[in-house]
């Protein structure tokens, strides 16, 4: 396990990525303007950030719907904290908090860690031991999701959740349209439901981030955020013993958290 200290830099509790991260600007933030119009995604990593900022997109931008603008996705939708990537902001009042299960939010990060300038483990053991002590870029999930919903009074938040997303794109789309209050036609809908889908997502240069890999990290290969977009993955890398471990622990963390999970793709 490589040094945490040398990739993640603590700020008021909370891991941020080291390379690029500018303090004086983040404690400008607090005196940031928000207009009323202003949309903010907000995510633990690797729960869909990139998924919403190409339906953020395709909802708010024609040009990105017709596919006659080629701006890539983070600009329109810049990371707030990291100075370097705003292009100009569409931020805000309205917030979207995207969750999903978290064996699959560990098993998308244990991988894409790998690719990273991120502390690396070599196997799942490890990783799980630091994601769930929070030892991470975004520190502990329990207290993400956590934090986010018991101040949701505060906000006009909507959790939205990944496999709801996976199972009706179509579905979820109108609800996401409706909290924004925006309207789409027909046609517009279809193609903001396509461009969304993951096998389309993945050949989108605008939308896949794999530009950003290789003009900020010097990463060549392909296919690193969107690896395989599915519900349940962790099947495949946990073992039963983990599995149980993990569940002991999610439940003494999330007794009483309202909002539901989904595990498997076919749970209903
Ligand atoms: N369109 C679409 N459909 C389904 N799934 C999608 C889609 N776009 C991104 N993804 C999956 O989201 C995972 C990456 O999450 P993030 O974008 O939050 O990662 S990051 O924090 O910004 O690095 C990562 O999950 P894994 O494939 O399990 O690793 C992506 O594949």
């Amino acid at each position: 396990m490589e040094d945490i200290d040398s990739f993640l830099f603590k700020f008021k509790g909370y891991y941020f990525l080291r390379p690029g991260l500018d303090i004086g600007f983040l404690e400008t933030l607090n005196d940031f303007e928000i207009r009323e119009d202003d949309v903010f995604i907000v995510t633990y990593p690797k729960s869909g950030t990139i998924w919403f900022q190409q339906i953020l997109n395709l909802i708010y931008f024609d040009e990105h719907r017709k596919s006659t603008g080629n701006l890539e996705t983070v600009f329109r939708v810049p990371y707030f904290e990291y100075p370097d990537q705003n292009g100009f902001y569409f931020l805000s009042l309205q917030i979207i908090y995207v969750y999903r299960n978290p064996k699959d939010v560990m098993c998308s990060y244990f991988h894409f860690s790998k690719k990273m300038p991120l502390p690396t483990t070599s196997t799942i053991e490890e990783f799980m031991q630091l994601f769930l002590e929070g030892k991470v870029l975004g520190s502990l999930w329990f207290d993400h999701i956590k934090g986010w919903h018991e101040h949701k009074s505060l906000f006009n938040i909507e959790f939205m959740m990944y496999e709801e997303f996976k199972k009706d794109l179509r579905g979820s789309m109108l609800k996401v349209c409706k909290f924004l209050g925006k309207e789409l036609s027909d046609e517009d809908m279809d193609t903001v439901v396509s461009q969304a889908m993951f096998e389309n997502m993945k050949l989108d240069p605008r939308a896949n981030y794999d530009n950003i890999l290789k003009d900020q990290f010097g990463i060549q290969e392909k296919g690193h955020f969107l690896r395989k977009g599915t519900i349940g993955d962790w099947k495949n890398y946990m073992t039963v013993e983990q599995n149980e471990r993990f569940d002991k622990i999610f439940q003494k963390n999330m007794k009483d958290f309202p909002l539901k999970f989904i595990w498997d793709m076919n749970e209903e």
